[in-house]
């Protein structure tokens, strides 16, 4: 507001714009506030002389105050679209122009916080492209028409999705069939902005109602570089994921959703063996996943089949299986399928198994089994791992154990016969 009060003082017009107006008249809290104003760069430049121009040519500064990075952008006019991203040209104008540029009539919205509206008692809103009735509405709408909002800018279907899943919106009808007849073209734009935003749909509690939704506009084909598959009967792992899910997790749900299969772990566990390395490799590929994230999709997928196994495993291959990485991951995605009758023993053994830590400093050593006496090589690694096994049986528990164990397992070791 501070902002606003020093361009307004200087003579301009300046409003807050877009998604900070939309979530405020819905109540949601704003991540972050834009501005929209007319006076040009070079004025905001003078009256904040801090800021840093972060698209000089689009007339966007990035303005530091009170610890918040605000940005302030000129009202303008965009013209043509040739690398279906940004203008070719921008051109400076006015509030209304401005709003007829924006992708959703919901995100074409400014606000005036210096002047209370006395009809709503609120602050005053700026509405040239019918947003206020598709916020009342429930409604998300492309202003004009779709086909040139999407033209100019193909992840604009990927943030329609995303909009409607979050708000709990519907699709306006126009809206939805240019989404179908142009998802083709999605792929034309980044890998990185479509990961992005996928990832973005999924980490949302309404995730379920986004890939129902790529399903239904067909976005899911491009957006996966996958055939398109009808929407699922069940997007229950989706919906059943605790608050703020990993990335791993959210992905690994949605693959299984696309399986088409019953969510139990028995016919999911097969599935996952087969395909972790393939679909962790594809998706890294379609979302432009970091290594890391890579990484951890295709550990979490490939524990399911171990856990599936949990009934045969022995406690110390239990314990370690809980032990790895990405067994949160893994659970959580377990409990997410809802298979309580295959995770229940999982979880009845969990306080037992974790009581003494599944993953103890190793009471056998390397040196301790030389000093025993073994001569180095490939066996002492092999001995190693066994008297871990025994460790997290509970057979070997201190030194003395330890000792015993070495003596008797060492000499055995080396002994010709
Ligand atoms: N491809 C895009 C991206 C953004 N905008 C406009 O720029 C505003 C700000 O964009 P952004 O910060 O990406 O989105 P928000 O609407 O603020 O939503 P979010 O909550 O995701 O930040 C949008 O409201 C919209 O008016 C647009 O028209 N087309």
């Amino acid at each position: 507001m501070r902002i606003i009060q020093i361009l307004r003082d200087a003579g301009h017009t300046a409003y807050f714009a877009g998604g900070c107006v939309r979530d405020q008249l819905l109540g949601i809290q704003p991540l972050d506030y834009d501005i929209a104003t007319d006076a040009q760069p070079k004025t905001v430049q003078k009256l904040f002389p801090r800021c840093q121009m972060v698209g000089a040519a689009f007339g966007v500064a990035l303005v530091r105050l009170g610890g918040h990075a605000i940005e302030v952008a000129t009202f303008r006019r965009e013209e043509g679209y040739s690398d279906r991203r940004r203008p070719d040209r921008v051109v400076f104008t006015n509030a209304r122009e401005d709003a007829q540029r924006r992708d959703f009539t919901v995100n074409g919205l400014f606000a005036d916080p210096l002047t209370i509206d006395p009809e709503t008692n609120h602050d005053r809103v700026i509405d040239y492209v019918g947003g206020i009735d598709d916020l009342n509405n429930q409604c998300l709408r492309a202003i004009g028409e779709p086909d040139e909002r999407f033209g100019e800018d193909y992840l604009r279907m990927l943030r329609a999705v995303r909009f409607t899943a979050r708000l709990d919106f519907h699709l306006e009808p126009r809206t939805a069939a240019s989404v179908r007849s142009l998802a083709k073209y999605l792929g034309q734009i980044s890998r990185e902005r479509i990961g992005s935003e996928v990832l973005a749909m999924l980490a949302h509690p309404r995730r379920a109602h986004a890939v129902t939704l790529l399903e239904e506009l067909r976005l899911d084909g491009p957006v996966l570089n996958e055939d398109h598959l009808e929407p699922a009967q069940t997007t229950a792992p989706l919906n059943n994921l605790p608050h703020n899910p990993q990335p791993p997790v959210t992905l690994a749900a949605w693959w299984l959703t696309r399986q088409r299969i019953p969510m139990q772990l028995d016919a999911i566990a097969p599935l996952c063996e087969r395909h972790a390395d393939d679909v962790a490799d594809r998706w890294r590929k379609a979302l432009c996943l970091s290594n890391t994230l890579e990484t951890t999709l295709r550990a979490t997928l490939k524990l399911v089949p171990r856990a599936a196994q949990w009934g045969n495993l022995r406690i110390a291959q239990r314990k370690r299986l809980l032990a790895e990485k990405a067994w949160p991951h893994t659970w959580t995605l377990l409990n997410a399928i809802d298979d309580t009758a295959a995770t229940q023993p999982i979880a009845d053994d969990l306080p037992t198994l974790t009581a003494q830590g599944v993953a103890p400093e190793p009471l056998v050593r390397g040196e301790d089994i030389l000093e025993a006496g073994m001569r180095p090589g490939p066996e002492v690694g092999k001995l190693l791992e066994i008297a871990y096994d025994e460790q997290l049986e509970g057979r070997i528990h201190d030194h003395a154990t330890a000792q015993a164990w070495i003596q008797a397992h060492v000499s055995t070791a080396q002994d010709p016969a």
